[in-house]
């Protein structure tokens, strides 16, 4: 097929939730883990094609160059267009990713101008002069403030992009999106007259969204979270760019051990994990504990349970005690002995016959993912707003996981999730 859009993301959680939205138009998505070895040619590849990278937390260089050869084997596959996915809540340390990557996009694929749409009104997020909200909160004032690894203490995107970025950040504003495609698309075109290549275009709803795809759709490239991303099907379809296959994809039936594995710190995630830890056994982590004894004694306890009975292991915890942690391990440190702990039960429980994998929060599920030496993922049914079951191979076998995204799903979401899985 046609690869129609070439789509990064910056972490594992944010490529299931940006493949999901994609999905939902029944066109094929196919979501590669890290940067693939093998070559495709074209039309041997989806409609969408997706990389998930692991580099919203890493060095500048390093995610620019990472995102670089994610470019260079989409653009081989056969994409024009594409599409640069990171976090809804604009998560970006304090040098910052997002606009690094966007320029290095930009000049290496011809781009002049590209608009910055985090917008995911469906998940609560929405963006009003140039400021970003979660719910009724500004970002700032938001549960992301107390984030482990990207704490977002501004609200405002011109100030966060302005600093990652070489030229002027111009602004779309709610006053012109809710003016429709044709006046957004004047606007694009006198801020790029004056020399503004980076726009954050405003948008509190999914009909401004569709306003702001309809203006857009043709840049070589669009950045921002999945919800504007997931306007682009109904776009190509309507262009006649695109069929939809006649026959929809038929999607594995897993059994094996459920388990839930939870390293996210965000408000959702610890309401789920209270709320899950009162159904099932469960095991929390303690990074100091872990930083000491390693993993060990968290294998033996795994061990010791039934390998049917569904059990959850967790460092989530409450931002007093994240703090507690970072002040005696450090910020990175004590992020990576958790990752390191969780990616170690994982494989485990897989060589013990677990099949059934949940996992919170977006670093953890990049640890555990590249752990269970997964590369390939094929999208199926959605939870809750962008988090997907998907099924991957690995040593012959088939496994169900979920890369739940920290503040996505309502409190069962635990519960739903294995509730919504076909079980062989
Ligand atoms: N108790 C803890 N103390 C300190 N850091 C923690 C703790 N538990 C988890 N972490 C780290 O916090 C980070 C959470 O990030 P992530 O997995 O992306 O979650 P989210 O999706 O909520 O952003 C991970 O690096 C994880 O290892
Ligand atoms: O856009 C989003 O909010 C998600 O897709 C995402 O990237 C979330 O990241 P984590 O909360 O770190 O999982």
């Amino acid at each position: 097929m046609t690869l129609l859009l070439g789509c990064i993301a910056d972490d594992f959680t944010g490529a299931t939730d940006l493949a999901a939205l994609l999905a939902r138009s029944g066109l094929p998505v196919s979501l590669r883990i890290g940067i693939p070895r093998e070559k495709r040619h074209r039309n041997e590849t989806a409609a969408f094609e997706v990389i998930a990278l692991k580099c919203r937390t890493s060095p500048v260089n390093i995610a620019v160059e990472q995102a670089r050869q994610a470019l260079a084997w989409l653009r081989e596959a056969g994409a024009s267009r594409f599409f640069w996915k990171y976090c809804s809540t604009f998560d970006s340390t304090a040098k910052g990713n997002i606009g690094p990557v966007a320029e290095m996009l930009m000049a290496e694929i011809g781009a002049r101008q590209t608009i910055y749409c985090p917008a995911f009104p469906e998940n609560g997020r929405s963006v009003f002069m140039g400021h970003l909200f979660v719910g009724e909160q500004l970002l700032s004032e938001s549960p992301m403030k107390d984030h482990p690894l990207t704490p977002m203490r501004d609200s405002s995107l011109l100030r966060l992009l302005t600093p990652q970025v070489a030229s002027v950040v111009g602004l779309a504003n709610r006053n012109i999106v809710s003016k429709g495609p044709t006046a957004l698309r004047a606007k694009l075109a006198q801020l790029s007259d004056d020399g503004m290549q980076h726009v954050i275009v405003d948008a509190v709803c999914d009909d401004d969204l569709g306003t702001i795809a309809a203006a857009s759709f043709d840049m070589p490239l669009l950045t921002g979270g999945s919800a504007i991303a997931g306007q682009l099907p109904r776009l190509y379809l309507e262009q006649g760019l695109v069929t939809l296959p006649r026959r929809r994809q038929i999607l594995p039936k897993v059994g094996g051990g459920p388990i839930v594995l939870s390293g996210s710190c965000s408000a959702m995630t610890r309401r789920q994990v209270a709320n899950y830890a009162g159904q099932v056994v469960s095991l929390r982590l303690d990074p100091i504990a872990l930083a000491e004894k390693g993993a060990g004694p968290s294998l033996e306890w795994l061990r010791q349970q039934s390998p049917d009975a569904p059990k959850l292991i967790y460092a989530t915890a409450e931002p007093h005690e994240v703090r507690r942690a970072q002040e005696r391990l450090g910020r990175d440190k004590a992020g990576q002995v958790v990752e390191e702990a969780l990616s170690e039960i994982a494989r485990d429980a897989f060589d013990h016959g677990t099949r059934r994998f949940v996992v919170a929060g977006g670093e953890t599920s990049g640890a555990i993912t590249q752990a269970l030496g997964v590369t390939h993922l094929t999208i199926g049914p959605e939870i809750a707003p962008g988090v997907p079951w998907t099924f991957a191979t690995i040593d012959g076998e088939t496994i169900a996981l979920t890369l739940k995204s920290g503040n996505f799903g309502d409190e069962s979401f635990f519960t739903d999730a294995f509730d919504r899985l076909e079980v062989a």
